[in-house]
């Protein structure tokens, strides 16, 4: 893994970028204790703005107006977040989303399919997974790798790995 890049004065400490699966709301959760620093995830402040879970906003909104709190949500918390961000596994196909992760330190976490499948299961909570899981989640990995290297300052690889050794390695490497 190389360098997670320059912190912007008040950003996050680092921002989490991957696909569904990849870990970022666990890896998060444990790199920000690690830290002693907040844990903050776009899609827990979208629910909480909204009222209700992710699957019946996909439900009762459908996926653009899901978008739309994204873009919001994830602009609130680049400006207010000072510890761990986790983003949506789908923030990176806004060009907005990726242009204001510019100058941040943003570690994607690399899944391969296999490892992916096996954790995202049935997809429960997932909407975008709620048929096929298999095939929906190859396809939205091959469409979003190019978007994820391009908003990522560092890379690291989660299969076979424990999410306390993921977290240890990027802790290090923010010390640097
Ligand atoms: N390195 C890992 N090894 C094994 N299991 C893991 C690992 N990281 C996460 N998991 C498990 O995989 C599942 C998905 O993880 P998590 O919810 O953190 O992913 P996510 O990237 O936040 O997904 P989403 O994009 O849907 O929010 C959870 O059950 C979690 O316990
Ligand atoms: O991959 C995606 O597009 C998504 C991932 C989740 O984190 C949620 O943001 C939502 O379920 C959409
Ligand atoms: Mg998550």
């Amino acid at each position: 893994m190389s360098g997670p890049g320059r912190r912007p004065p008040g950003g996050p400490v680092c921002v989490l970028v991957g696909a569904p699966g990849s870990g970022k709301t666990t890896v998060g959760q444990t790199l920000a204790e690690l830290l002693g620093v907040e844990f903050r995830d776009t899609d827990l402040d979208i629910e909480r703005l909204a009222g209700k879970p992710i699957p019946d906003i996909f439900i009762d909104e459908g996926e653009a107006h899901f978008r739309t709190l994204e873009r919001a949500a994830v602009a609130a918390a680049l400006a207010s977040c000072a510890g761990v961000l986790a983003l949506g596994g789908g923030a990176v196909l806004a060009e907005e989303n990726r242009a204001a992760l510019v100058g941040h330190p943003v570690v994607h976490l690399s899944v391969e399919l296999a490892d992916a499948v096996k954790r995202v299961g049935l997809g429960a909570g997932r909407p975008l997974l709620a048929i096929n899981p298999r095939a929906t989640l190859k396809h939205l990995m091959e469409q979003r790798r190019p978007l994820y290297a391009e908003v990522a300052t560092a890379t690291a690889v989660t299969d076979g790995r424990t999410p306390e050794e993921i977290a240890a390695e990027i802790a290090a490497l923010l010390k640097r």
